[in-house]
């Protein structure tokens, strides 16, 4: 029989990890709750310790998506990392704590500057611990593939013997090989068995040589029971294991692995396109699995070949992964049961009647502006009206805008609003953006400093939505900003301004902070 493989999803903390990926609470929930219909079998929400916000966005999650499916968090082993862990997912129904300490000479040394063996004993002291909170605690080796291996494995010994009930074995740095990876997980797996056979062995894989994925599959293949990874493989530096590459592996190579997942890979897609969204970043074109031409096939041969049978150049199918295989598309002609039909399709719940009318009065408009509109669309339009619904008042909204644009004078006239007050004014700029920037910070009287600026057509068509992402600085901090329209000064000047709210919100908190 096939062994069921566990899979655990750090999108929400290593992923977190990458500059610009950062989510605020309500959109962190959203994922979380995408991951549920993934049927993830655990998320790792955070690291709770960090700040008051991770802490909030764990035990949000804990709470509202924490009834069917595992959550944990990061500690260090530091007993108030642990404590921070433990209250903000002791609400959900299978939480765990999960403690990182570093076992490779370069961390005890040059890291904690102490012995191998005092090293040691933190770790064993925060299993000890952690263990009178809760009764499931997994401990990672941090480095693990750079690790002495006797020295390695008396820390696993010492911290079952001390309660822990999963071992994570880390390539922190990406620096492992499939072959030596696989090695080394046979050799714990063999030692672990004797030792305590019910402690679940597990894998998290870095991407700095591009074998996360390779490095996954061979650490199954050789007893590894539960990988962690990320949607889109986001995650520090290079990132993680992508949660689709190795599902699809698994699923498409069944025969080989005679392994399972629990995973409903048709909702794969639509996971992959929420983060994107969520965080900004886009995915690679020829991505394995979720990228826009991992099932286009574009030459004649090729074509030719899938018109006779689909199996001589598909060896998945795009359903499988949720690719639609035929959408309707959506006019100003289409009325409320169709809207309703296709957004329901894309998995959004419609059930709010309030919230329906706004939609489709949005969809109308757009469906003027861009004649036909796709799920690419239409997804877009739910979940950027879901986060402008969740907009704090305190924060500036933009109420009008006008730009005029031609070559000796680019002006740009803005009306703001910021609780009941209302903020209007104009500038000349180098350009239209320019000039958009300079009345926006004048307005909200924030000197913030643009370092960069991204524009990218994100669907089909001349009227395609346009999304912009804007790093900028203030501060010496940075702060990310984005936005999407049809129009792409509009979404100009509200990335911009998401950017400016962040900060604002920044400044808001350090004062209450005080
Ligand atoms: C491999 C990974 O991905 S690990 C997870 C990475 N994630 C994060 O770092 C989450 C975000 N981090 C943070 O918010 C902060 O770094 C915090 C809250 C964790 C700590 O902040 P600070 O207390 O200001 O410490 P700072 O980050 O500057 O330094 C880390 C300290 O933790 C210690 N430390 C690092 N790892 C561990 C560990 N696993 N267990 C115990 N102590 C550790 C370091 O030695 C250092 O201590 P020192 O000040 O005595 O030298
Ligand atoms: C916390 C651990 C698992 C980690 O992220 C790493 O070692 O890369």
């Amino acid at each position: 029989m096939n062994r069921s493989i566990i899979v655990l999803d750090t999108t929400l903390r290593d992923g977190e990890q990458v500059p610009g990926a950062k989510m605020n609470v309500s959109q962190k929930v959203e994922f979380a709750q995408q991951l549920k219909r993934l049927n993830v079998d655990i998320i790792e929400a955070g690291f709770p310790a960090s700040s008051h916000g991770d802490f909030q966005a764990v035990q949000e999650i804990a709470r509202k998506v924490g009834d069917s499916v595992s959550v944990t968090a990061l500690a260090r082993a530091v007993k108030s990392d642990i404590d921070a862990v433990f209250e903000s997912i002791r609400d959900a129904e299978d939480p765990f704590i999960h403690i990182v300490l570093g076992t490779s000479d370069i961390h005890v040394e040059k890291k904690f500057n102490r012995s191998q063996d005092a090293v040691l004993q933190m770790g064993v002291e925060a299993v000890k611990y952690a263990k009178t909170l809760l009764p499931n605690v997994q401990y990672s080796t941090e480095d693990a593939s750079r690790s002495d291996f006797e020295y390695l494995w008396k820390t696993i010994e010492a911290v079952v013997k001390a309660g822990a009930t999963m071992i994570n074995v880390p390539d922190t740095v990406g620096y492992a090989v499939p072959e030596e990876f696989g090695d080394l997980i046979r050799r714990i797996n063999d030692r672990l068995k004797n030792l305590n056979d019910n402690v679940i062995l597990s894998v998290h894989c870095h991407n700095d040589l591009g074998l996360a994925t390779a490095n996954t599959l061979s650490a199954i293949k050789n007893g590894a029971e539960k990988i962690e990874c990320t949607i889109n493989g986001l995650g520090e530096r290079a990132g993680n294991t992508s949660l689709e590459e190795v599902v699809m592996s698994l699923k498409v190579r069944e025969n080989y692995y005679q392994c399972r997942t629990n995973i409903h890979t048709q909702e794969l897609l639509k996971t992959s396109r929420l983060l994107t969204y969520l965080t900004g970043l886009d995915v690679q074109v020829n991505k394995a699995i979720t990228g826009e031409n991992a099932f286009a096939h574009s030459s004649g041969i090729h074509q030719d070949g899938l018109l006779k049978d689909k199996q001589v150049y598909e060896i998945m199918s795009p359903e499988e992964v949720g690719v639609e295989k035929m959408e309707l598309i959506l006019t100003a002609r289409s009325g409320r049961h169709a809207f309703k039909n296709a957004v329901e399709k894309l998995g959004f719940a419609t059930d709010d009647a309030n919230e329906f009318e706004h939609l489709f009065e949005k969809f109308l408009a757009l469906a003027d502006a861009k004649k036909e509109v796709y799920d690419h669309d239409l997804f877009y339009l739910v979940t950027g009206h879901r986060s402008q619904a969740q907009t704090d008042h305190s924060l500036f909204e933009l109420i009008s805008y006008e730009v005029v644009t031609n070559e000796q004078k680019p002006t740009a006239a803005i009306v703001l609003k910021r609780g009941n007050k209302l903020l209007e004014g104009s500038a000349v700029g180098i350009g239209p953006i320019d000039a958009l920037y300079t009345v926006l910070k004048t307005l909200t009287q924030l000197d913030v400093t643009l370092n960069s600026y991204k524009i990218n057509s994100i669907s089909r068509g001349k009227e395609a939505i346009g999304r912009v992402n804007i790093q900028m600085e203030y501060q010496g901090k940075p702060y990310f900003g984005r936005a999407m329209d049809t129009d792409i000064m509009k979404a100009s000047a509200l990335a911009f301004l998401n950017g400016l709210n962040a900060v604002l919100l920044d400044k808001v908190k350090v004062n209450s902070d005080k």
